[in-house]
């Protein structure tokens, strides 16, 4: 079983980053790993991508040195079982908004005695039974699990939130939060940034690590400079519209 690089990486205080994905075809992902990135998100909650290319995707990152985290839709123990047994680093919840919310990620995640994920070894993570049966402890010491706080209730819980033990990172979503402040997509409007601010302080006292979602290098050294150490950096099928946007742009005007 190998080590989960990118969970070192945070425990060690660096900064990591990543781009969301949509796309199913894999060089994609294999792409990002050469062009540097420590990690890719591959969305299964916004994107279409379902759980066989899911699992294509995270043998195509692990061939690079890419962790392959699996954002799930919703807060629910099979999906989050599904996206740790297929081979993902980790695995990102949405839309946690209270303790109860945040302890029954950890419950999904975990093995016994931390939690109650299914067992079963024919599986990817499991080798398909060649990692045995006594690797319990290690899935459970190695899986990185991130939760989003990403709505004003989860925001007014997160002292509660932050105290749940085997969760690795909180991840502000900005633009659930700007929309549950009734001012949907702006994310850097005044009141979404100030609630971030503090959120990040609340999840930094706590020890554990922050992340959020920055769609450009400007947005992503700001968040950087005030703590954050994961961040969300832009998603596949926006950064190759800006890159042809640029192409068309250049040759035509
Ligand atoms: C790219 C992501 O969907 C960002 C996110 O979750 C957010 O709420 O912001």
């Amino acid at each position: 079983m190998r080590e989960n690089q990118l969970k070192r990486k945070l425990q060690q205080g660096e900064v990591v980053i990543g781009p969301f994905m949509n796309c199913a075809y894999p060089a994609f992902i294999e792409i990002c790993g050469h062009a540097g990135f420590d990690f890719a998100i591959i969305d299964m909650e916004h994107g279409p991508l379902h759980t066989l290319v899911a699992e294509d995707l995270c043998r195509a990152a692990d061939c690079v040195g890419l962790s392959p985290v699996i954002r799930v839709r919703k807060n629910d123990a099979p999906q989050i079982q599904r996206a740790l047994d297929i081979g993902s680093a980790g695995v990102q919840v949405p839309q946690i908004e209270t303790k109860a919310d945040a302890e029954a990620v950890v419950t999904g995640a975990k093995y016994s005695p931390l939690g109650s994920r299914g067992l079963s070894f024919n599986t990817r993570a499991g080798m398909y039974t060649a990692a045995g049966t006594q690797i319990t402890d290690k899935l459970n010491q190695e899986s990185l699990v991130v939760i989003h706080v990403e709505g004003k209730r989860g925001v007014e819980n997160l002292q509660e939130i932050v105290s749940v033990p085997h969760i690795d990172v909180i991840f502000l979503g900005p633009y659930d939060l700007s929309q549950s402040l009734g001012i949907p997509g702006q994310v850097r409007d005044p009141r979404v940034v100030e609630l971030m601010e503090k959120s990040v302080t609340t999840i930094r006292n706590a020890g554990k690590a922050v992340g959020t979602f920055a769609d450009n290098p400007e947005v992503a050294k700001q968040w950087i400079n005030a703590g954050v150490q994961y961040i969300g950096l832009g998603v596949d099928v926006a950064i190759f519209l800006k890159a042809c946007q640029a192409l068309v742009e250049a040759v035509k005007n």
